[in-house]
């Protein structure tokens, strides 16, 4: 291990601040060598998948791969936008609105980049680029409003491991979850009440989580919990009685029990017992993705007609709707507490002026060694 060449430390900088949006990652293209790669870097997380690495590069690289890359291609070839993949545009997009809703809450000095977990942009580019801009305070907001080992704790080794190699480190903020934030509630009950205003109102409301396998709850991951309090959260405010509303996991992988009740067989088990119309939320994705276009919005619309449901109606994730950029800026303010983020046009020459002053030292050290 060694260290990075930096630039001497320059007293007295008033230096920048930045907010990383981070969500999971995508394809780079709807083809099966593009999935392939992006699912190679992510089923090799141990976050992710929790087997004996040797069986598991075994099942992943002579079964999974050259299998599931080309099914997934055509799924993901279906729901690509002239933009690319909506899970990007929409993070895209969610980082330039929260930049300009940080600003006008006087914050100008934040930078709001985004990253991928896996695929691009990076975790390590995007941090090596903050780094070269003069970041010195740096706040890492997933893209998951509930807590998993297999996602935000994966975030969390993604960012540290990136840093080992770093010698002047910033300042690093963590948000961990946001499941019952108040501004992310809000935002969610405002989604369903326009939906229901524009369409009127279900027999029942379903509400989709991603899946985990069973045995991360056992073994003390809390985002099974975490879904649940959104969940009754929700519900609270939309004033729905148990009986009208359902909490269920899609997206199970592999053979293994994943979290219960499954999302297509619960919604084929409604049509069945007369339940007419349903809606569908996924709050748990932040931004719509295959998971909740493909999965939810074509493949379970398909199964619970097929079961004799009569209307399917699939609530858009938040995206960048307007309450949902207040709630990331209300969420990422609480996170830059004490953070100098509101500057002066002079502090920000100031800014300019000290990394010309940290170049030139540095060029002037390198010269006379
Ligand atoms: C293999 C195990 C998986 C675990 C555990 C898992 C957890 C998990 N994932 C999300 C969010 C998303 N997952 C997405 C796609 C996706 N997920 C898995 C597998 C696991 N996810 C796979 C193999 C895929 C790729 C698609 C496929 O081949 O089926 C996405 C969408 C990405 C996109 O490009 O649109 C999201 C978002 C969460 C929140 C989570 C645990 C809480
Ligand atoms: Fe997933
Ligand atoms: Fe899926």
């Amino acid at each position: 291990m060694s260290f990075q060449k930096e630039p001497p430390y320059t007293h007295g900088t008033v230096s920048r601040s930045a907010i990383v949006l981070v969500n999971l990652g995508t394809p780079d293209a709807p083809t099966r060598s593009a999935v392939r790669r992006y699912l190679k870097e992510f089923l090799s997380d141990p976050r992710v998948v929790e087997i004996p690495r040797a069986v598991w590069w075994c099942i992943l690289n002579l079964i999974i791969l050259p299998f599931r890359s080309g099914q997934s291609a055509k799924k993901y070839a279906s729901i690509w936008s002239r933009e690319g993949s909506p899970l990007k545009v929409h993070t895209q997009r969610q980082a330039e609105a929260l930049f300009g809703a940080l600003a006008e809450r006087g914050h100008d000095g934040v930078t709001v980049a985004m990253a991928m977990r896996y695929g691009s942009p990076s975790l390590p580019e995007v941090l090596a680029k903050l780094k070269a801009d003069g970041c010195e305070r740096v706040a890492i907001l997933p893209a998951y409003p509930q807590y998993s080992g297999t996602t935000t704790g994966s975030i969390y080794d993604a960012v540290f491991d990136h840093y080992r190699a770093v010698r002047n480190l910033p300042e690093l903020r963590f948000v961990r979850n946001y499941h019952d934030h108040e501004a992310y509630i809000r935002a969610l009950e405002h989604s369903v009440l326009a939906h229901w205003e524009a369409h009127g109102r279900p027999d029942q409301l379903l509400l989709s989580f991603h899946g985990v396998p069973k045995r991360t709850l056992l073994l003390g991951d809390p985002y099974h919990c975490e879904c649940l309090k959104t969940a009754r959260l929700l519900a609270a405010r939309l004033k729905l009685t148990p009986q009208q509303y359902v909490v269920t996991f899609q997206s199970r992988f592999g053979k293994a029990e994943w979290l219960q009740p499954y999302t297509a067989p619960t919604l084929q088990q409604l049509a069945r017992d007369g339940v007419k119309r349903v809606d569908v939320i996924c709050p748990g994705f932040t931004s719509d993705c295959l998971e909740t276009l493909e999965e939810i919005a074509m493949e379970a619309r398909h199964d619970f007609e097929a079961a004799g449901g009569e209307v399917f109606h699939y609530i858009p994730c938040l995206n960048e709707s307007p309450d949902w950029i207040a709630g990331l800026a209300e969420i990422a303010e609480q996170h830059m507490i004490g953070w100098p983020t509101m500057m002066t046009p002079a502090q920000r020459e100031a800014v300019k002026k000290d990394a010309e002053l940290g170049r030139e030292a540095a060029l002037r050290l390198g010269a006379s060694a």
